[in-house]
């Protein structure tokens, strides 16, 4: 049966993917800073297995602190694990415009949202298997770095260039990468977010509504089981997506044309846009 581990699994999006996981009769490796939280997922799985031997194993980390890290991977080659699947949840946005954050909080959205992937992959990356799945949750603003997201977008950014390289380095292991893009959904982060968040910010983001959590993790279930490398939730998500794709992989050949033409069509209209988007700022 599968490995599957799994980053900032202690709510949100990483908890349910668990679950739904754990349902499936994975075994699992749930890492975050919440031992309590952790504890009590892993206590929940362990006593209600799917089959014989399956575990859950909760692994308290801080994956932006690189002695943890280095730790994890020792751990792992010590247990002599072959890891089936890697997914990457950890993140979260503080919005405020930018004038507004302090440097800390930019700090934490570097540590939060581009260390805890990029480290966490380095050192896990040996022990996968030929063939294996990994994934990388980016954020439909890697799109549209829209205001208020000054201390998220970019390392959401950064994330999709680093998706982007392991595409193609992990070619020959025959490692499949997924990038996933979603739009809001109402997690535990979406709700403390929304405390600090913009207006502008509210607005301007009003078509990419809150889907569920549950809905978001069988839509990243779904595509990565049909082999897509980009994946995203929402209509207005990937139309953004097709404004900017340049030499990123694509995958359902027969959509490039579509995909073509739209993002023509984006470029048209992106004058109107950005003055529409303006004027709502001043
Ligand atoms: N919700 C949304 O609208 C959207 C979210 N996303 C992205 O999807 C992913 C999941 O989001 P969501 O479910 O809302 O997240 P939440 O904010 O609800 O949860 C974040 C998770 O990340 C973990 N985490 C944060 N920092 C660290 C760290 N240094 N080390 C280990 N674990 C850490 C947290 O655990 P702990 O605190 O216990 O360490 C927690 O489990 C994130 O990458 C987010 O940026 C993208 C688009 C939209
Ligand atoms: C045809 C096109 C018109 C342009 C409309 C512009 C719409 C912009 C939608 C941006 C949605 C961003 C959602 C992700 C938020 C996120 O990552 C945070 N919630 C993190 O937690």
């Amino acid at each position: 049966m599968p490995l599957t581990i799994i980053s900032g699994a202690s709510q949100g999006l990483g908890k349910t993917l668990a679950d739904k996981y754990h349902l499936q009769g994975h075994d699992l490796v749930l890492l975050a800073r919440s031992a309590d939280k952790l504890g009590e997922i892993a206590g929940s799985h362990n006593s209600t297995p799917i089959r014989e031997g399956q575990t859950t194993l909760p692994y308290t980390i801080d994956l932006s602190n690189i002695e943890q890290c280095k730790r994890l991977g020792k751990y792992i080659e010590s247990k002599d694990f072959k890891i089936d699947n890697i997914i990457c949840c950890a993140g979260s946005a503080i919005p405020k415009l930018y004038q507004d954050l302090t440097l800390e909080e930019i700090d934490d959205g570097i540590n939060t949202n581009f260390r805890t992937t990029a480290y966490l992959l380095h050192e896990l990356l040996p022990y996968v298997i030929d063939k294996g799945h990994i994934v990388l949750t980016s954020s439909t603003v890697a799109f549209y770095p829209l205001p208020g997201y000054g201390q998220y977008s970019p390392m959401k950014c950064a994330i999709r260039a680093l998706a982007d390289t392991l595409e193609m380095e992990l070619h020959p292991r025959k490692i499949h990468v997924h990038t996933f893009f979603p739009g809001n959904f109402a997690s535990e982060g979406y709700i403390k977010e929304n405390f600090s968040k913009p207006e502008i910010t509210k607005l301007i983001e009003g078509p990419s509504t809150a889907i569920s959590v549950n809905e978001c993790a069988d839509i990243l279930i779904k595509e990565i089981n049909n082999g897509e490398h980009y994946i995203h939730t929402d209509t207005v998500g990937w139309l953004l997506a097709c404004f900017s794709l340049g030499l990123s992989p694509r995958c359902k050949w027969y959509l490039i044309p579509l995909q073509i033409i739209i993002g023509i069509l984006g470029t048209l209209l992106s004058r109107l846009i950005n003055i529409y988007h303006r004027s709502l700022v001043e």
